[in-house]
Protein backbone atom coordinates (compact mmCIF):
# COMPACT_ATOMS: atom_id res chain seq x y z
CA UNK A 1 0.00 0.00 0.00
CA UNK A 2 2.68 2.40 0.83
CA UNK A 3 6.60 2.91 2.52
CA UNK A 4 7.98 5.27 3.88
CA UNK A 5 11.29 6.17 6.10
CA UNK A 6 10.71 7.66 9.50
CA UNK A 7 10.30 6.63 13.41
CA UNK A 8 9.23 4.17 15.00
CA UNK A 9 6.37 5.59 16.87
CA UNK A 10 5.17 3.04 19.12
CA UNK A 11 6.21 0.15 21.45
CA UNK A 12 10.02 -1.10 22.22
CA UNK A 13 11.72 1.02 19.52
CA UNK A 14 9.86 3.91 20.23
CA UNK A 15 12.00 6.98 18.26
CA UNK A 16 14.10 4.33 16.23
CA UNK A 17 14.88 5.11 12.58
CA UNK A 18 12.69 2.35 11.17
CA UNK A 19 11.31 2.19 7.48
CA UNK A 20 7.94 0.83 6.90
CA UNK A 21 6.31 -1.22 4.32
CA UNK A 22 2.35 -1.21 4.83
CA UNK A 23 0.87 -3.76 3.33
CA UNK A 24 -2.92 -4.43 1.71
CA UNK A 25 -5.69 -6.30 2.91
CA UNK A 26 -7.06 -6.93 6.38
CA UNK A 27 -9.81 -9.22 7.74
CA UNK A 28 -9.85 -8.31 11.44
CA UNK A 29 -11.96 -4.91 11.36
CA UNK A 30 -11.39 -2.98 14.34
CA UNK A 31 -14.19 -0.38 14.54
CA UNK A 32 -10.89 2.25 15.65
CA UNK A 33 -8.52 1.65 13.24
CA UNK A 34 -6.57 4.10 12.13
CA UNK A 35 -5.28 3.06 8.33
CA UNK A 36 -8.84 1.37 7.41
CA UNK A 37 -7.95 2.64 3.56
CA UNK A 38 -5.27 -0.21 3.81
CA UNK A 39 -8.18 -2.99 4.64
CA UNK A 40 -9.17 -3.77 0.99
CA UNK A 41 -5.76 -4.95 -0.95
CA UNK A 42 -7.45 -4.78 -4.36
CA UNK A 43 -7.76 -1.44 -3.78
CA UNK A 44 -3.36 -0.97 -4.02
CA UNK A 45 -1.18 -2.08 -6.72
CA UNK A 46 0.90 -4.53 -6.46
CA UNK A 47 4.97 -4.61 -6.09
CA UNK A 48 6.93 -7.25 -6.55
CA UNK A 49 9.27 -7.98 -3.77
CA UNK A 50 12.16 -7.23 -5.33
CA UNK A 51 10.92 -3.67 -6.49
CA UNK A 52 9.83 -3.16 -2.32
CA UNK A 53 13.05 -4.20 -1.35
CA UNK A 54 15.08 -1.96 -4.01
CA UNK A 55 12.67 1.31 -2.91
CA UNK A 56 13.69 0.53 0.61
CA UNK A 57 17.28 0.35 0.16
CA UNK A 58 17.49 3.07 -2.00
CA UNK A 59 15.51 5.43 0.14
CA UNK A 60 17.18 4.45 3.32
CA UNK A 61 20.82 4.51 1.81
CA UNK A 62 19.80 7.93 0.45
CA UNK A 63 19.71 9.84 3.77
CA UNK A 64 21.52 6.67 5.94
CA UNK A 65 24.26 5.88 3.58
CA UNK A 66 26.72 3.76 6.18
CA UNK A 67 24.31 2.90 8.59
CA UNK A 68 22.98 -0.32 8.69
CA UNK A 69 21.46 -2.64 9.60
CA UNK A 70 18.06 0.15 9.68
CA UNK A 71 15.13 -1.88 10.62
CA UNK A 72 12.53 -2.48 8.79
CA UNK A 73 8.72 -2.66 9.95
CA UNK A 74 6.22 -5.00 7.75
CA UNK A 75 2.93 -3.59 8.88
CA UNK A 76 -0.45 -2.95 7.17
CA UNK A 77 -3.42 -4.04 7.20
CA UNK A 78 -2.51 -7.63 8.27
CA UNK A 79 0.52 -8.60 7.49
CA UNK A 80 0.09 -12.11 8.33
CA UNK A 81 -2.37 -12.19 5.69
CA UNK A 82 0.25 -12.71 3.08
CA UNK A 83 3.13 -15.74 2.98
CA UNK A 84 5.88 -13.67 4.22
CA UNK A 85 9.45 -15.93 3.88
CA UNK A 86 10.27 -14.43 0.52
CA UNK A 87 9.84 -10.81 1.26
CA UNK A 88 11.85 -11.23 4.63
CA UNK A 89 14.68 -13.07 3.21
CA UNK A 90 14.99 -10.40 0.68
CA UNK A 91 14.95 -7.50 3.61
CA UNK A 92 16.97 -9.67 5.41
CA UNK A 93 19.88 -10.21 2.92
CA UNK A 94 20.04 -6.29 2.26
CA UNK A 95 20.40 -5.41 5.42
CA UNK A 96 17.72 -5.00 7.54
CA UNK A 97 16.52 -6.04 10.55
CA UNK A 98 13.31 -7.06 10.29
CA UNK A 99 10.12 -6.16 12.46
CA UNK A 100 6.62 -7.20 12.18
CA UNK A 101 3.48 -5.19 13.55
CA UNK A 102 0.81 -7.81 13.37
CA UNK A 103 -2.53 -8.69 15.33
CA UNK A 104 -1.62 -12.46 15.12
CA UNK A 105 -4.95 -13.31 13.65
CA UNK A 106 -3.27 -15.06 11.09
CA UNK A 107 -0.68 -18.08 10.46
CA UNK A 108 3.05 -16.69 11.38
CA UNK A 109 5.24 -16.88 8.16
CA UNK A 110 8.42 -14.97 8.07
CA UNK A 111 12.15 -14.73 9.30
CA UNK A 112 11.28 -12.47 11.80
CA UNK A 113 14.10 -10.12 14.06
CA UNK A 114 11.33 -9.10 16.23
CA UNK A 115 7.47 -9.61 16.62
CA UNK A 116 4.95 -6.96 17.63
CA UNK A 117 1.99 -8.90 19.03
CA UNK A 118 -1.13 -6.58 19.10
CA UNK A 119 -3.74 -8.66 19.73
CA UNK A 120 -7.47 -7.57 19.00
CA UNK A 121 -11.32 -8.70 20.36
CA UNK A 122 -12.03 -8.57 17.12
CA UNK A 123 -10.03 -12.03 15.95
CA UNK A 124 -8.52 -13.70 18.60
CA UNK A 125 -4.36 -14.21 18.03
CA UNK A 126 -3.29 -17.23 17.57
CA UNK A 127 -1.02 -19.46 19.90
CA UNK A 128 2.05 -20.20 17.86
CA UNK A 129 2.04 -16.02 17.06
CA UNK A 130 1.43 -14.97 21.21
CA UNK A 131 4.86 -17.52 21.87
CA UNK A 132 6.65 -16.11 19.20
CA UNK A 133 5.89 -12.36 20.30
CA UNK A 134 8.76 -10.23 21.17
CA UNK A 135 6.03 -7.89 22.21
CA UNK A 136 2.49 -7.10 23.42
CA UNK A 137 1.05 -3.83 22.51
CA UNK A 138 -2.41 -3.70 23.93
CA UNK A 139 -4.85 -0.95 22.63
CA UNK A 140 -7.07 0.59 25.29
CA UNK A 141 -10.06 2.06 24.51
CA UNK A 142 -11.93 1.31 27.96
CA UNK A 143 -11.34 0.65 31.26
CA UNK A 144 -12.85 -3.32 30.79
CA UNK A 145 -9.34 -3.32 28.23
CA UNK A 146 -6.94 -3.22 31.17
CA UNK A 147 -8.82 -6.63 32.37
CA UNK A 148 -8.76 -8.40 28.64
CA UNK A 149 -4.80 -6.63 28.68
CA UNK A 150 -3.87 -9.16 31.35
CA UNK A 151 -5.47 -12.43 29.90
CA UNK A 152 -3.98 -11.59 26.75
CA UNK A 153 -0.38 -10.94 28.57
CA UNK A 154 -1.32 -14.59 30.26
CA UNK A 155 -0.38 -16.08 26.46
CA UNK A 156 2.94 -14.99 25.39
CA UNK A 157 6.46 -15.54 26.96
CA UNK A 158 7.94 -14.25 30.21
CA UNK A 159 10.25 -12.19 28.19
CA UNK A 160 7.78 -10.75 26.55
CA UNK A 161 8.18 -6.54 26.92
CA UNK A 162 4.57 -5.24 27.68
CA UNK A 163 3.28 -2.30 26.38
CA UNK A 164 -0.43 -0.35 26.81
CA UNK A 165 -1.09 1.95 24.38
CA UNK A 166 -4.13 4.58 24.05
CA UNK A 167 -6.80 4.61 21.32
CA UNK A 168 -6.00 7.78 19.75
CA UNK A 169 -9.53 8.76 19.71
CA UNK A 170 -9.83 8.48 23.67
CA UNK A 171 -6.07 9.32 24.22
CA UNK A 172 -7.05 12.35 26.34
CA UNK A 173 -9.64 9.87 28.48
CA UNK A 174 -7.85 6.87 29.12
CA UNK A 175 -4.06 7.86 29.03
CA UNK A 176 -4.77 9.02 32.69
CA UNK A 177 -6.00 5.64 34.08
CA UNK A 178 -3.51 3.84 32.19
CA UNK A 179 -0.72 5.50 33.94
CA UNK A 180 -2.72 4.92 37.29
CA UNK A 181 -2.92 1.64 36.27
CA UNK A 182 0.66 0.89 35.77
CA UNK A 183 2.09 2.35 38.47
CA UNK A 184 0.17 -0.33 40.41
CA UNK A 185 0.97 -3.02 37.94
CA UNK A 186 4.70 -1.64 36.75
CA UNK A 187 5.13 -4.69 34.69
CA UNK A 188 3.28 -3.03 32.03
CA UNK A 189 4.73 0.18 29.96
CA UNK A 190 3.12 3.01 28.04
CA UNK A 191 3.24 3.41 24.77
CA UNK A 192 2.19 6.40 22.60
CA UNK A 193 1.65 6.93 18.93
CA UNK A 194 4.62 9.76 19.35
CA UNK A 195 4.54 9.95 15.16
CA UNK A 196 0.57 11.32 15.27
CA UNK A 197 2.03 14.35 18.77
CA UNK A 198 5.34 14.94 16.35
CA UNK A 199 3.22 15.00 12.71
CA UNK A 200 5.61 12.39 11.22
CA UNK A 201 4.50 9.40 8.86
C1 LIG B 1 -2.64 -0.26 11.81
S1 LIG B 1 -2.05 -1.63 12.72
C2 LIG B 1 -1.41 -2.70 11.44
C3 LIG B 1 -0.80 -3.98 11.94
C4 LIG B 1 -1.79 -5.03 12.47
N1 LIG B 1 -2.97 -5.13 11.70
C5 LIG B 1 -2.12 -4.76 13.91
O1 LIG B 1 -3.24 -4.32 14.20
O2 LIG B 1 -1.23 -4.96 14.76
C6 LIG B 1 -0.54 -0.99 13.47
C7 LIG B 1 -0.62 -0.67 14.94
O3 LIG B 1 -1.49 0.43 15.12
C8 LIG B 1 -2.33 0.18 16.22
N2 LIG B 1 -3.51 1.01 16.07
C9 LIG B 1 -4.39 0.99 15.04
N3 LIG B 1 -5.34 1.92 15.20
C10 LIG B 1 -5.07 2.55 16.37
C11 LIG B 1 -5.71 3.60 17.09
N4 LIG B 1 -6.84 4.19 16.66
N5 LIG B 1 -5.15 4.00 18.25
C12 LIG B 1 -4.03 3.41 18.73
N6 LIG B 1 -3.38 2.41 18.09
C13 LIG B 1 -3.90 1.98 16.93
C14 LIG B 1 -2.58 -1.31 16.12
O4 LIG B 1 -3.06 -1.89 17.32
C15 LIG B 1 -1.19 -1.81 15.78
O5 LIG B 1 -0.42 -1.94 16.96
N1 LIG C 1 5.84 6.37 12.83
C1 LIG C 1 5.02 5.31 12.83
N2 LIG C 1 5.19 4.35 13.75
C2 LIG C 1 4.36 3.27 13.68
N3 LIG C 1 4.40 2.16 14.46
C3 LIG C 1 3.47 1.29 14.03
C4 LIG C 1 2.82 1.85 12.93
C5 LIG C 1 1.87 1.08 12.09
O1 LIG C 1 0.95 1.67 11.52
O2 LIG C 1 2.06 -0.13 12.01
C6 LIG C 1 3.36 3.11 12.71
C7 LIG C 1 3.15 4.18 11.78
O3 LIG C 1 2.23 4.20 10.96
N4 LIG C 1 4.02 5.25 11.88
S1 LIG D 1 -6.01 -5.55 12.83
FE1 LIG D 1 -4.70 -3.75 12.52
S2 LIG D 1 -5.06 -3.07 10.37
FE2 LIG D 1 -6.66 -4.56 10.91
S3 LIG D 1 -8.38 -3.29 11.54
FE3 LIG D 1 -7.25 -3.80 13.41
S4 LIG D 1 -5.74 -2.14 13.70
FE4 LIG D 1 -6.53 -1.98 11.60
MG1 LIG E 1 0.14 3.54 12.16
Amino acid sequence: MESFYTIQGEGFYQGKAAYFIRLGGCDVGCFWCDVKESWDASAHPLYTIEQITERAVQEVTAVTPDTFPVIAVVTGGEPLMHELYELTEALQTAGFATNIETSGSSPLSGYWDWICLSPKKFKAPLPEVAQAANELKVIIYNKHDLIWAEEQAKLVLPSCKLYLQPEWGKAAEVTPYIVDYIKTHPHWGLSLQIHKYINVP
